[in-house]
């Protein structure tokens, strides 16, 4: 080898490489390799499909049992430092909100009580599965309600780094995206504020900040009901979201109103199939509270009264949909109206109401429990038995385990399809650089590549006889002595130089390995393949290049005999004389033209 390399050649080991035939020349393994990862990618990504297509099933049925209109009960914490000792006269038992007075108890069931104590973590963790199915493709509404001051903009905004419901939203459905291989998402941010019966637009841009009756045209929006039911807000700016940082960008910028309506619209992909689009609304209601209580006048006493029409009719709105009325009264409102396609049938709809802890607020407690009551008035009104419950219990517990097993799997079969990924495309990186590199070869009359065969003595008489008498003599054969050409060109060049050449030389081919124990010789010198010499060309579709001996040549099975790397071998390096070399393409011709077995005999002819 480091005879060759002297001469101008570096001889790369390539030890792993095994070579085939195939449609007449010979195949890289490479080529087989990355068939093989493509065959085991699409049989992960099928196993993806069906896995998650079961985990949607078991989500679905979760959140059916549940109630796909489901309310929660968030109890603020106490913010007075002057009457801490006094006792709340709201308390939370066994998941019911005890509401006591002078002389009165009432109870109050939700699906989920938050009490003081609770923090946003504990509300995004039941939040989740709804996202989930906002990015499966439902149509999802988050609303918080409340009394001013509750703590609805804390629940969905959060402050002072606790961050709510919302910006944890847009960060789930992103992380999600990142991981889900199997789906192409885009999310993209519309928000709006109805007030005072009119629609406007939080993202146009130089929105003035305003709170009168007087409005910029531009934010006056009209809705439409499409023939599929689905709504459109016509004129809603709706700006593409890339990615977590713009989608921060673009929600901070918009939630300057009161009472905010966030839309993240998600349209998820996946090959050639037709894309699904779903809505995800995060809604910050205006304040419930009474308008007497208020001792409100003039315009905000006309704002307020807008307010509770809106609430109520959103109150009517779900109330409707619970006892699965024929007639459900979205019209009544513009809130209920641009809701409409995500509150009804196939939606989720997640209610948390607000209440204060405070004795001074106990009216608006009461107030905003009725309303929660009314929201869910069948399962409140319908007491389930305690056999029942139990049995529900474990159902939700079942289907809560199914869809956790079933992401478990689905994120490694993630990491294993991103694995299989990054291993084809290194393979086909490889190949390409190796077509690329013998393109060039092809190219260059000063630079051919050689390829050199170990010549199994076992397997070969005549090579054998050569081989061992030039060893005996301890000289090269004529073929492999230096050509006029090749001594002047060694004589200028130094050997420092030869050096750094065979080095770029060799970095062209950064991975390219042979097995059967063969090696590449790369000559840089005009001197090229002999006629036993392999060639390879980049210029087929696949690398083909000639057998090397007819003796190696598995004819049963088509494949070079791999066999041959046990026994015993010796190198050799070849530099063929210019006149006895067919040119590489009418070698090629030639020799893919003919039979296996009159190329076996070519092979051989050339070898004795
Ligand atoms: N669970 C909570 N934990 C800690 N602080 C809270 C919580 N809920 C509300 N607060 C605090 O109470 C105050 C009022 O809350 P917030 O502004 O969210 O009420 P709101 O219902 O949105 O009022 P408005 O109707 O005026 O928008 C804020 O200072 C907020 O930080």
């Amino acid at each position: 080898m480091e005879e060759a390399a002297m001469e101008g050649h570096v001889i790369v080991p390539l030890e792993k490489l095994s070579l085939e035939l195939n449609n007449g020349g010979i195949m890289l393994n490479h080529d087989k390799d990355i068939s093989a990862l493509q065959e085991e990618i699409s049989a992960l990504r099928s196993r993806q499909r069906h896995l998650d297509h079961r985990r949607q099933e078991a989500l679905d049925k979760l959140i059916d049992l549940k109630g796909s209109i489901r309310v929660f009960c968030r109890v603020r914490p106490s913010i007075s430092t002057n009457n801490f000792m006094i006792k709340s006269p709201v308390t939370v038992e066994n998941e019911k909100i005890v509401v006591r007075a002078v002389g009165i108890k009432k109870e109050f069931s939700v699906d989920r009580v938050f009490d003081q104590e609770s923090t946003q973590e504990d509300v995004f963790q039941e939040v989740k599965p709804i996202l989930r199915s906002a990015l499966d493709g439902h149509n999802v509404c988050i609303l918080a309600y409340g009394q001013t001051g509750t703590g609805k903009t804390y629940t969905m905004e959060g402050n002072n780094g606790k961050l709510g419901i919302v910006p944890r939203a847009i960060q789930e459905l992103f992380s999600h995206a990142s991981q889900d291989s199997s789906f192409t998402y885009s999310f993209s941010i519309s928000m709006l504020e109805v007030y005072m019966g009119t629609v406007r637009d939080l993202l146009t841009p130089r929105q003035p900040l305003f709170r009168s009756t007087e409005c910029n045209t531009s934010s006056i929006i009209s809705i439409l009901a499409t023939k599929s039911g689905a709504v459109e807000v016509e004129g809603l700016t709706d700006i593409a979201i890339q990615d977590l940082k713009k989608a921060n960008q673009w929600y901070c910028r918009g939630r300057r109103a009161r009472s905010t309506l966030t839309r993240i619209t998600i349209k998820r992909s996946s090959g050639g199939a037709t894309e699904e689009c779903s809505k995800l609304w995060l809604v910050d209601l205006g304040g419930s509270e009474r308008l007497l209580k208020t001792g409100a006048s003039g315009l905000t006493m006309d704002e307020g009264k807008a307010i509770n029409l809106s609430l109520s009719a959103l109150g009517d709105v779900i109330a409707a949909l619970r006892r699965k009325r024929s007639h459900v009264p979205y019209r009544n409102s513009k809130l209920t109206q641009i809701l409409s396609d995500s509150l009804g049938d196939g939606s989720k709809v997640l209610m948390v109401v607000h209440i204060s802890p405070s004795d001074d607020d106990i009216g608006e407690t009461v107030c905003s429990l009725s309303f929660a009551k009314r929201a869910r008035s069948i399962e409140s009104s319908k007491e389930l038995s305690e056999d029942i419950k139990k049995l529900k219990q474990k159902r939700i517990a079942e289907l809560d385990k199914e869809i956790c097993d079933a992401e478990q799997e689905l994120k490694d079969l993630n990491e294993q399809i991103k694995r299989a990924e990054t291993s084809l495309e290194e393979r086909k990186k490889l190949s390409s650089s190796a077509c690329q590199a013998l393109s060039d070869e092809k190219g260059s009359p000063r630079s051919t590549l050689v390829v050199v065969g170990h010549i199994d003595s076992a397997e070969s008489p005549q090579a054998t006889e050569k081989t061992k008498s030039r060893a005996s003599h301890g000289s090269v054969p004529h073929f492999m002595s230096p050509t006029v050409c090749s001594r002047q060109r060694h004589s200028s060049a130094s050997h420092s130089a030869t050096k750094t050449m065979l080095t770029k030389s060799v970095n062209r081919y950064p991975a390219a390995e042979l097995s059967v124990n063969h090696s590449f010789s790369y000559s840089s010198c005009k001197n090229a393949a002999k006629a036993r010499s392999v060639a390879f060309s980049s210029s087929m579709p696949k690398m083909k290049c000639l057998p090397f001996k007819s003796d190696q040549i598995n004819m049963s099975n088509n494949s070079i005999d791999s066999t041959a790397a046990s026994a015993p071998r010796r190198r050799e390096s070849f530099i063929s004389r210019p006149a006895q070399r067919a040119p590489l393409h009418q070698h090629r011709r030639r020799m893919s033209s003919l039979t296996y077995n009159e190329r076996a005999q070519t092979v051989h002819e050339a070898y004795s």
